[in-house]
């Protein structure tokens, strides 16, 4: 290991702002005596390859119980990009994202910085080159914890912890222990479980090195910060075997968690009960929707991936025939494979549904993005031919401008607020208008000890007429074909 002069290695008392704007604004580096290139002349690529730093990155604590708090807890993270297609702007909202999830996870981010490539570097994700400057800044803020915002192979892992002689996280395992800390279902448990593992597995190799990565506990466990929240059993020696035997354990516990849950649905099937999947973005606002729509009451918070269990609400429609509405985890950019596939069973409530409500967040910076990532997923669970409504929630938030293009490219989408109540009507009507409609027309007397059956004709059909006489209730109705098959017994000759 070379080890270059780091002027800030051993000044501890100074100004950390300071040191972060003068180490990496692109413009003043020759003055500021943290030099990331020799010269700053005639190297436009190098200039442009330079780590730069994305403004407002560092996690801004409000109040002092808040800081004290999170100094137990938080692990004080560097976030490191690698810009290779898009925008600037582009680049700088991935950096964003990676920060609230940083932050969701529970770390202070002290800075983040990003480098042009055309690709990430094979051996160290950044330029190899460009390490040492990290390694630098890394010093300079005190970071324990460098995340990298993408995947990095177990070799790339293993080169950045070797060189940077700290912690380095991949943003799949930030997703991952973010789930692994919202899951509360015994089912939520064992997918994320199942997901770890999965990911684990592929870098039992790259967690040795250097560094202790014995994670210990169970997950969604308080100890071992990110990445440290897995399952137990991880270090280095750890027969793969072991966890593969626990992957397999995993699966069928699954498997029959999920046939519960399929019954339940084969049961609303058989009533024919129409179902209504809110999906979308993380932090959309699916949860604030549900609530919004039916009173339901469900955890609404300000943090991504916060509903990781499906919750299912039933309603009616203004004319009485019930349908559900079932709120499920979010979807974010490159949401992990192994998430998906965990995932699987509960994400199939949404391709099983009549409709999807695919709610996007209206305050967002790039709201189209959001959608094609959202139906990137969608595609992958083949859910794409669910009939869809886009939902374009925060609109009390939203910057009309803003908004002009996805209306453009999504004409059916509605613009809707959960918080002030805007659109929602607007949205429950077309809900029910898109929701398949009883058709088979029916006229049945019904006796009075079938009073079962007039209530089902009321939750599951349509009712057009109804009359109470000396045999019984007289319906004329439209009903779904399982229901009018029950009614055949009581049918009786059209009169009209
Ligand atoms: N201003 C405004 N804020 C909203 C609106 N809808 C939701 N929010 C806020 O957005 C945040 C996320 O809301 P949730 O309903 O938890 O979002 P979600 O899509 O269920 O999020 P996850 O379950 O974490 O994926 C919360 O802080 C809400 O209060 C809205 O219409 N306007
Ligand atoms: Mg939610």
């Amino acid at each position: 290991m070379t080890t270059q002069p780091n002027a800030y290695e051993e000044t501890e008392d100074v100004d950390l702002d300071l040191i972060q704007d003068d180490a990496l604004d692109d413009e003043d580096t020759s003055s500021s005596g943290y030099d990331y290139e020799q010269s700053t002349e005639g190297l436009d690529l190098e200039e442009r390859q330079a780590l730069r730093r994305v403004v407002g990155m560092s996690t801004e604590l409000t109040d002092i119980s808040e800081v004290e708090y999170r100094k137990l807890l938080l692990e004080r993270v560097l976030l490191v990009g690698v810009w290779t297609e898009g925008s600037a702007e582009d680049a700088e909202n991935s950096l964003t994202e990676l920060k609230l999830l940083a932050e969701t996870a529970g770390s202070e981010v002290l800075d983040g910085v990003i480098q042009r490539r055309k690709k990430p570097d094979p051996a160290t994700f950044i330029g190899s080159g460009k390490v040492q400057d990290l390694r630098q800044l890394v010093a300079a803020l005190g970071a324990d914890t460098v995340i990298a915002d993408g995947e990095l192979a177990p070799a790339q892992l293993r080169n950045l912890e070797d060189r940077l002689k700290v912690k380095v996280v991949d943003r799949t395992a930030l997703i991952l222990d973010i789930f692994a800390q919202h899951a509360k279902s015994k089912e939520g448990k064992a997918q994320v479980e199942l997901a770890q593992l999965q990911y684990m597995k592929q870098r039992l190799r790259g967690w040795g090195g250097n560094l202790s990565r014995q994670a210990g506990g169970r997950v969604g466990a308080a100890g071992g910060g990110i990445g440290g929240r897995g399952p137990g059993e991880t270090k280095i020696e750890t027969d793969r075997r072991r966890i593969n035997t626990k992957i397999s354990k995993l699966r069928r516990e699954l498997k029959d968690m999920k046939s519960t849950r399929s019954t339940m649905r084969q049961e609303r099937r058989r009533h024919a009960v129409p179902s209504v999947a809110i999906a979308g973005y993380t932090n959309a606002g699916k949860s604030s929707l549900l609530n919004a729509i039916t009173g339901a009451g469900v955890l609404v918070e300000n943090a991504l991936f916060a509903t990781l269990d499906p919750t299912t609400r039933r309603t009616t429609t203004s004319d009485g025939r019930v349908y559900t509405f079932t709120d499920t985890v979010g979807f974010v950019r490159h949401l992990p494979h192994d998430i998906v596939e965990a995932f699987r069973s509960t994400l199939e409530e949404v391709a099983d549904a009549d409709l999807l409500l695919h709610v996007v967040d209206g305050s967002h910076p790039d709201p189209l993005a959001q959608i094609h990532a959202v139906r990137e997923v969608l595609g992958e669970i083949n859910a794409t031919d669910v009939p869809e409504i886009i939902v374009i929630n925060k609109g009390d938030l939203a910057d009309p401008i803003a908004l002009a293009p996805v209306l453009h490219r999504e004409p059916r989408a509605l613009v809707v607020s959960a918080r002030t109540g805007e659109g929602i009507d607007k949205l429950k009507e077309l809900v029910e208008a898109s929701l398949p409609q009883p058709d088979i027309a029916v006229e049945a007397l019904l006796p009075y000890d079938r009073g079962d059956l007039v209530s089902r004709i009321h939750s599951e059909g349509a009712v057009d007429q109804l009359e109470h006489t000396a045999e019984g209730t007289r319906l004329t109705a439209r009903v779904h074909p399982a229901l009018a098959g029950e009614l055949t017994p009581y049918q009786v000759a059209t009169t009209s």
